[in-house]
């Protein structure tokens, strides 16, 4: 048991007091209280975290009715190594190597005390131990992401042998959409769309027929699929994409029956249960060329996320 008294008081973190864009209201506290954890939560020195689109809607303030107080430090991903354990801590023991999404919902008052600092607390369920063939930065960018993809998989009863049209396969959660529905599922057929330059990489994680939607409506192909996964806010059109009888599901953005909308509920046990996939190489994290960013870059690293243009994921390394 490391002795409080080995661990600071006292951490960086990079936190927002008022709502706003992230060049405008992001700023580096040196003395932020490093968070008390409850009973069932672990306290982990942060190595990585990944940032999501989350991340900045939420410091814009689209999502203020539900959240928590401010000054809030922004991070949901995180991999790290756990210091301190709370009383009915079971799973997990000083010095783990840990990773996931601290929140278990997204958008109900997600913690105050996010994964862009030095230190940060969670439940232990939220959590799993890091694959061993991984490192830290490649972890901090897969929980979200990767519970989110495999949660509407799930909710569009996916299984071997279907087809999946995926509307944005090249961002965080597409490159895992079509990695899991391949490797994990079996999909008989995946059609995924990105814009040209991003066709090769969507062929390179399993998809079967790239879609240039700068080219083509994917809606006008001859061709419907039993399910279809939009993460882009296509729903009007994702509709029109789907055989009788087959789901369709939306993260973000205006829903349009038959499609459902969801919002993922983070859980250590999706990542234990994806994790031999993770380490058979399988389902791979896919971190954009331009996306790795040092603690002090966070705000460029934001401001790449922002652009919308990222391929797989961003993640700034802490320690
Ligand atoms: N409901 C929920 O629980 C969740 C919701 N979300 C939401 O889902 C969305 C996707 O998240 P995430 O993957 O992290 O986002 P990213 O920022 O990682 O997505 C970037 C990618 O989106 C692609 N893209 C943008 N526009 C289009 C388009 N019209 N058609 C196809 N691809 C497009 C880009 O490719 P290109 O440059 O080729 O256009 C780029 O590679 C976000 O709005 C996010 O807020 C995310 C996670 C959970
Ligand atoms: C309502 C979707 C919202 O929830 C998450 C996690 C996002 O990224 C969103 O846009």
């Amino acid at each position: 048991m490391a002795s409080t008294a080995t661990l600071p008081t006292k951490m960086k973190a990079w936190t927002y007091a008022e709502y706003g864009k992230s060049s405008e209201v992001l700023k580096l506290e040196t003395d932020f209280d490093v968070p008390q954890i409850n009973d069932d939560q672990v306290l982990v020195k942060v190595a990585a975290a990944g940032i999501n689109p989350i991340d900045f809607k939420r410091m814009a303030g689209m999502f203020k009715v539900t959240d928590s107080p401010l000054p809030i430090i922004p991070g949901y991903d995180v991999a790290g190594v756990v210091v301190k354990v709370g009383s009915q801590v079971k799973k997990f023991k000083e010095g783990d190597e840990v990773y996931g999404d601290i929140n278990e919902k997204a958008l109900d008052h997600p913690t105050q005390f996010g994964t862009i600092a030095e230190y940060t607390a969670a439940e232990e369920k939220l959590l799993a131990l890091k694959p061993k063939n991984l490192s830290f930065i490649e972890s901090a960018g897969l929980p979200l992401a990767m519970e989110t993809a495999y949660e509407g998989l799930e909710r569009c009863h996916f299984s071997a042998g279907k087809s999946l049209l995926v509307l944005g396969g090249a961002g965080g959660v597409g490159t895992m959409i079509i990695q899991i529905a391949k490797q994990v599922y079996g999909a008989s057929k995946i059609a995924a769309t990105s814009s040209t330059g991003k066709l090769e990489l969507l062929k390179s994680l399993g998809a079967d027929l790239p879609i240039d939607y700068t080219k083509q409506n994917f809606e006008d192909l001859p061709e419907k699929f039993d399910a279809v996964y939009d993460a882009v806010g296509q729903c009007e059109r994702a509709v029109k994409a789907v055989k009788e009888g087959g789901h369709v599901v939306t993260i973000y953005g205006a829903v349009v029956p038959p499609a459902t909308l969801f919002l993922l509920t983070s859980d250590g046990a999706t990542l234990e249960k994806l994790e031999p996939f993770l380490e058979s190489g399988k389902v791979k994290p896919i971190i954009d060329p331009k996306g790795i960013f040092s603690f002090a870059q966070t705000p460029q690293a934001f401001a790449f996320l922002e652009t919308g243009r990222v391929v797989g994921k961003v993640v700034i390394a802490i320690n």
